[in-house]
């Protein structure tokens, strides 16, 4: 479990992260979401020791990152994938963390083989990709065994089967009972993968929810209906009070009226359905909706 407790970070006057409270809990995947300049990485480099805070307080499993004796056994972090010696090869890099570390040196054969850098562990890490420097951040994150990992953008520069990979790995990691945070600004992939989400903006909380309620609390009470005789039903709705849009192609967006009561009317009528469904909303769109008032830096839209 991570614990954050009035966790503040002042660069100068910038004011990076402010006054957070927040656990993340093991046997989740933990979303960090949040825009461009949120303060993702600076709560993440506190977690781990690589910042202090201005005040407040951050713990993992009960204590700080600095006081762990061997904190890779602890703590597993991908930050910066490309923060690696480029001259050195993957294995001799994984071997140097396990041997600061404590750690077993058959565990860098075990994670090169889990991350599938086994083949090219031997070559120079200057000269691998983007993902190929992905999979090996990973590889550091796991070399310990350990029960908290701290991913930063962990699907930057993987291919589809990259992503697959890593959203199924994740997850297993958390199914192990292991505490799992992971920024992303790719909402479809978050969607996919996290249970839980906390979604920061000007380094204020702004959400501390599960996917499933974020989305429910952002979704417009709307339904989708399709009917061969939606001309007909629509003017049925209206008289019951719901806001009708569409029916020229048989299907009708309905605002006010549940599924249930334009099912039942439907039904009173004996017309058919061809679909009835509630409209939620994307993760992307829950999301842009929480996050619109603190975005930092916002792209001119060309006229
Ligand atoms: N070392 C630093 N010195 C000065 N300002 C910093 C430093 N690190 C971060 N900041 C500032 O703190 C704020 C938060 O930055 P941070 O990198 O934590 O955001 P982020 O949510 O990770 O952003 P991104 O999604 O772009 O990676 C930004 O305004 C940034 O400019």
């Amino acid at each position: 479990m991570i614990e954050a407790c009035g966790l503040s970070k002042a660069y100068g006057d910038t004011i990076a992260v402010d006054g957070l409270d927040f656990r993340v809990e093991p046997g989740l995947v933990t979303g960090f979401l949040g825009p461009n300049g949120a303060g993702k990485s600076t709560t993440m480099r506190m977690i781990l020791g690589l910042d202090r805070p201005t005040s407040g307080s951050v713990t993992v499993g009960g204590s700080g990152y600095r006081g762990k004796v061997w904190p890779l056994r602890e703590v597993g972090a991908l930050l910066d994938a490309r923060a690696v010696h480029p001259g050195r090869s993957g294995h001799n890099h994984l071997h140097s963390l396990a041997a600061a570390n404590g750690i077993a040196r058959r565990r860098v054969d075990e994670v090169l083989e889990q991350v599938g850098l086994t083949a090219v562990a031997r070559r120079r890490v200057g000269g691998y990709s983007l993902g190929m420097a992905q999979r090996l951040g990973i590889a550091a994150a796991l070399l310990g065994d350990p029960g908290v990992l701290l991913l930063d953008e962990p699907v930057n520069g993987l291919d589809p089967d990259g992503i697959l990979w890593i959203r199924t790995l994740m997850r297993s990691l958390a199914a192990e009972g292991r505490t799992v945070l992971v920024s992303s600004h790719l909402m479809s992939e978050m969607a996919l993968t996290a249970h839980h989400l906390l979604v920061i903006g000007r380094g204020r909380l702004l959400a501390d929810t599960s996917l499933a309620d974020l989305i429910a609390r952002h979704s417009a009470d709307r339904v989708e209906v399709r009917s061969p005789d939606a001309v007909r039903l629509a003017a049925v709705l209206r008289a019951h009070g719901g806001e009708v849009t569409g029916a020229v192609d048989g299907t009708l967006t309905v605002a006010g009226l549940g599924s249930a009561r334009i099912g039942e009317l439907a039904a009173g009528h004996g017309w058919v359905l061809h679909q009835l469904r509630d409209l939620t909303a994307s993760l992307e769109e829950a999301y842009f909706r929480l996050t619109q008032d603190a975005v930092s830096y916002r792209a001119a839209v060309a006229a």
